[in-house]
């Protein structure tokens, strides 16, 4: 035990939270040592999810810098939106690891996050030192970090769908519409009038169309891999289901590529990557395929008729989306194989 890595998980009565404490107990070198909730400290985590009773650590601890620093070496953050904002900073400079799954630090500009979240921006200061943690895109700068900004659910699947074609300079980055679809779990653990039964069962919608908060994430990506200003149509929806995103995107290519040399540039740029998996030519994912685990799963078509390449991704957005990208940091940070503790096949059927 004295060897391990200990983690407190900030918001673990959470959807995301509780998922990295599931994933946590299966993590051979980390010991999860404190579990944190800001509305219930005391009680059980066991009492509101049963499916984590036989875990060491249950009963809560209350939000406070000093207890975690006595407790822990790695905090992971799975907080509404404006929380890490104020604890991330005095966790750092308390000299703990942290792994933020909110929104807060993910966007350079404080100015850019005001008008997408609405809320009062971090310190400039930490906004530069947080790394954006899209495992597979920048693992370089995860790899000895301290400090993760894990990159939002949509922005992961989406991202991954693009990011061989925007660092090699092939598409037109402000040709590109995402028409997205989420299962409900996205929403978290909290009631709202949109996400319970009678209003999801049966029923399918776009939401925030045109303002979605992910918009200028995925843009800020592009333009980094492109080094040209990115703008996105973005459309998400809900489906009835409980976990699971499907990203089916478009985009213009700026010159004439073959099928073939589109895939062989994926199965390049993800060589070695253990989590995305390019599935062959005329085969396309199903989020039933990737549910439970940590894996990217992307199939590609070119339409020679109108030349625009269709991608589709699909993850397990409570998984590669948020708790499994963010153990897949943890592990690039300590350099551990980056699947310690996630090589496992998605839940069938
Ligand atoms: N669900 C998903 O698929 C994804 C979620 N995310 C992000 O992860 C974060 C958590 O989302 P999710 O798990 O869905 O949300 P949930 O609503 O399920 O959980 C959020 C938890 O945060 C805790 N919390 C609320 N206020 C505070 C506070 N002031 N201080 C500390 N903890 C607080 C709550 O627990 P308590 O009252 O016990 O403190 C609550 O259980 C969000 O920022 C979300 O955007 C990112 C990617 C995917
Ligand atoms: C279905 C659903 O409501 N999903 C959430 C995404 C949650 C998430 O990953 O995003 P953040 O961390 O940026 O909040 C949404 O669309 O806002």
């Amino acid at each position: 035990m004295s060897t391990m890595l200990r983690a407190a998980i900030v918001g673990a009565t959470g959807y995301s939270g509780a998922e990295v404490v599931r994933l946590l107990l299966m993590h051979p070198h980390v010991a999860v040592t404190s579990v944190v909730s800001s509305s219930n400290p005391g009680a059980l985590l066991s009492d509101g999810f049963p499916h984590l009773k036989q875990i060491v650590t249950d009963r809560l601890d209350a939000v406070d810098a000093d207890l975690l620093k006595e407790k822990a070496d790695v905090v992971f953050l799975a907080t509404p939106h404006g929380v890490s904002t104020e604890l991330s900073p005095k966790l750092l400079e308390a000299g703990l690891k942290v792994i933020d799954i909110s929104g807060d630090f993910r966007l350079k500009s404080g100015e850019v996050y005001e008008q997408w979240y609405k809320h009062k921006p971090a310190d400039a200061a930490y906004l530069n030192k947080a790394v954006y943690g899209m495992s597979e895109v920048f693992g370089d700068e995860v790899r000895g970090a301290n400090f993760i900004s894990n990159p939002g659910c949509y922005p992961t699947a989406t991202t991954l769908g693009l990011a061989p074609l925007a660092a090699k300079g092939w598409i037109d980055p402000k040709s590109i519409i995402v028409d997205a679809k989420s299962g409900v779990s996205g929403a978290g653990r909290g009631l709202s009038m949109t996400t319970h039964y009678s209003e999801i069962n049966e029923n399918f919608y776009a939401y925030k169309v045109n303002k979605h908060q992910h918009t200028p994430e995925i843009e800020q990506t592009l333009a980094r891999l492109t080094g040209e200003e990115a703008a996105i149509t973005f459309t998400t929806h809900l489906v009835p289901m409980t976990r699971g995103i499907l990203a089916t995107i478009y985009v213009n290519l700026k010159e004439q590529h073959s099928e073939e040399e589109i895939f062989e540039l994926f199965r390049s740029y993800y060589a070695g990557r253990r989590f995305v998996r390019i599935r062959d030519k005329g085969k396309y994912p199903a989020t039933k395929e990737v549910w439970g685990s940590n894996y990217c799963d992307i199939g590609l078509s070119l339409d020679p008729r109108t030349g625009r390449l269709t991608v589709l991704s699909a993850i397990d957005n409570v998984v590669k989306g948020a708790a499994g990208q963010a153990v897949q940091n943890l592990n690039l940070m300590m350099g551990w194989d980056e699947a310690t503790g996630l090589a496992f096949s998605p839940v069938y059927p």
